[in-house]
């Protein structure tokens, strides 16, 4: 085989980050990857006909709109002629749309693709009752008015009310909040620490605002003839006090974890243009990084090690290109509850974790001074699928501003699932 291309990430656009139920109610997610893919394109100039592939990466799929990356494709202008594909992997849904982009570029399979992660909890899909379901679908055969009479005749009161979705994880029945009470009692993470952690992502996030620096990816949305500038879920009030009133939302007897430790539900969308890099030097394109490699990884016991996906992947990321944490300037993790991260980072330096994991190598702490250094996902909020898209953003310009040759971006997801991406300055 010849020799791989390396994959490139040229730029990329995200729309503000808004608490679901607010101003984006009325959009579907794919209206939201649109603004995002308009972004790329506006920032690149590329021509659109020439790109290889759309992917989208989407949590909660809404059922119109399956293949969530065609519709937003061709929403944002994009001819039809490009092909379009939707990847599901829970929170790691981008990041898989990314690393299969990268993988075709460097294969030689297409020379330039855009991936967008985007979600909605504004709306999201409700189902009825499986009582229901099922008549309806016996309509389909037979809608004559006895059998509707029939139908309606065997249904009780809640068989026609919505089924909220759990939320849960499939496999334990447990919200991501459970789990991570579950993973922090093992792992000895404390109410004080996660608060005081929380804090630090809020005032790191609000520096970051204040300096410019997340602005440089964010492009406006349009609503009602009012355009979204910004994000609006960082607080100038989170301190210490103000979570210390806060109580426990998941373990409401024992646990540590708040509405102010735990990530928001989130509407937005982030996308990033990838091409090869001759395609980029042809096209007079500048990347900011290339991608260097990435490592996925499953935890062995679900229930109890939900969210360690980062400890589970980062290493084997490390090992894998013969480098250690203190070879990595940049650090990007996805912060879903600020205890999660706790507990990630005591595994990393745990040799009873790295016996399990990686064959006894202890990867060792993340230095704090070089993890997520511009906030992260407790203030900014977190729509599933486009945080993974934002965190490579946001660690591309991390690596310029801070002149650091490496990146890695890790996070973590439901089903017990973790992703590590290196990136490489340009
Ligand atoms: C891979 C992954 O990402 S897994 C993670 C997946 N994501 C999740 O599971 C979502 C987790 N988050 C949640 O479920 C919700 O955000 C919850 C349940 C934790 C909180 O939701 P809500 O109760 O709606 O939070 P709400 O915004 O009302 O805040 C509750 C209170 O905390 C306060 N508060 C929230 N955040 C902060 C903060 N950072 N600092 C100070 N106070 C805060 C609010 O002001 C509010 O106070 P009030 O009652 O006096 O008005």
């Amino acid at each position: 085989m010849s020799k791989l291309s390396k994959a490139m990430i040229v730029c990329g656009s995200r729309t503000p980050f808004l608490d679901s139920g607010g101003a984006y109610s009325q959009l579907m997610s794919y209206e939201l990857a649109a603004y995002a893919i308009r972004g790329v394109l506006a920032r690149s100039d590329i021509d659109p006909e020439q790109l290889g592939m759309v992917m989208a990466g989407t949590v909660v799929h809404e059922v119109e709109t399956s293949n969530v990356a065609r519709e937003a494709m061709l929403a944002a202008g994009i001819p039809s002629t490009v092909p379009a594909c939707t990847t599901s992997m829970a929170g790691l849904s981008a990041t898989a749309s990314v690393t299969s982009l990268c993988d075709m570029i460097s294969l030689g399979r297409i020379d330039s693709g855009i991936a967008v992660g985007t979600e909605t909890f504004s709306d999201i899909p409700l189902r009825y009752s499986r009582t229901l379901r099922r008549g309806a679908m016996q309509l389909r055969q037979d809608s004559s008015a006895s059998s509707v009479m029939r139908l309606l005749g065997q249904l009780r009161p809640r068989d026609i009310l919505p089924v909220m979705p759990s939320g849960g994880d499939f496999t334990t029945g447990m919200s991501m909040g459970e789990c991570t009470e579950v993973m922090v009692k093992h792992w000895g993470v404390t109410r004080d620490a996660s608060d005081a952690f929380t804090v630090r992502s809020h005032k790191l996030t609000l520096a970051a605002l204040a300096a410019g620096h997340l602005q440089q990816d964010i492009d406006a949305v349009e609503v009602d003839d009012t355009l979204v500038s910004d994000d609006n879920s960082p607080r100038a009030n989170c301190t210490l006090e103000s979570l210390a009133r806060l109580k426990p939302v998941f373990d409401k007897t024992s646990g540590i974890i708040t509405a102010g430790t735990a990530s928001r539900f989130t509407d937005g969308a982030a996308a990033l243009l990838l091409t090869s890099e001759a395609y980029a030097a042809e096209n007079d394109l500048t990347p900011l990084a290339c991608v260097r490699d990435y490592a996925f990884a499953g935890v062995s016991d679900i229930g109890s090690e939900m969210l360690l996906g980062p400890a589970a992947s980062i290493p084997r990321l490390l090992a894998k290109n013969k480098l250690s944490v203190e070879d990595i300037g940049v650090w990007e993790l996805h912060e879903a509850f600020a205890a999660q991260i706790l507990a990630n980072q005591a595994c990393l330096e745990s040799s009873e974790f790295a016996q399990q994991y990686h064959a006894g190598w202890v990867a060792g702490r993340i230095p704090l001074e070089r993890l997520n250094a511009w906030g992260g996902s407790l203030a900014l909020g977190n729509p599933f699928a486009a945080t993974g898209t934002r965190l490579l953003m946001t660690a591309a310009r991390r690596m310029h501003a801070e002149n650091a040759r490496y990146a890695v971006v890790s996070s973590c997801a439901g089903g017990g699932l973790g992703a590590a991406v290196l990136l490489e300055r340009v």
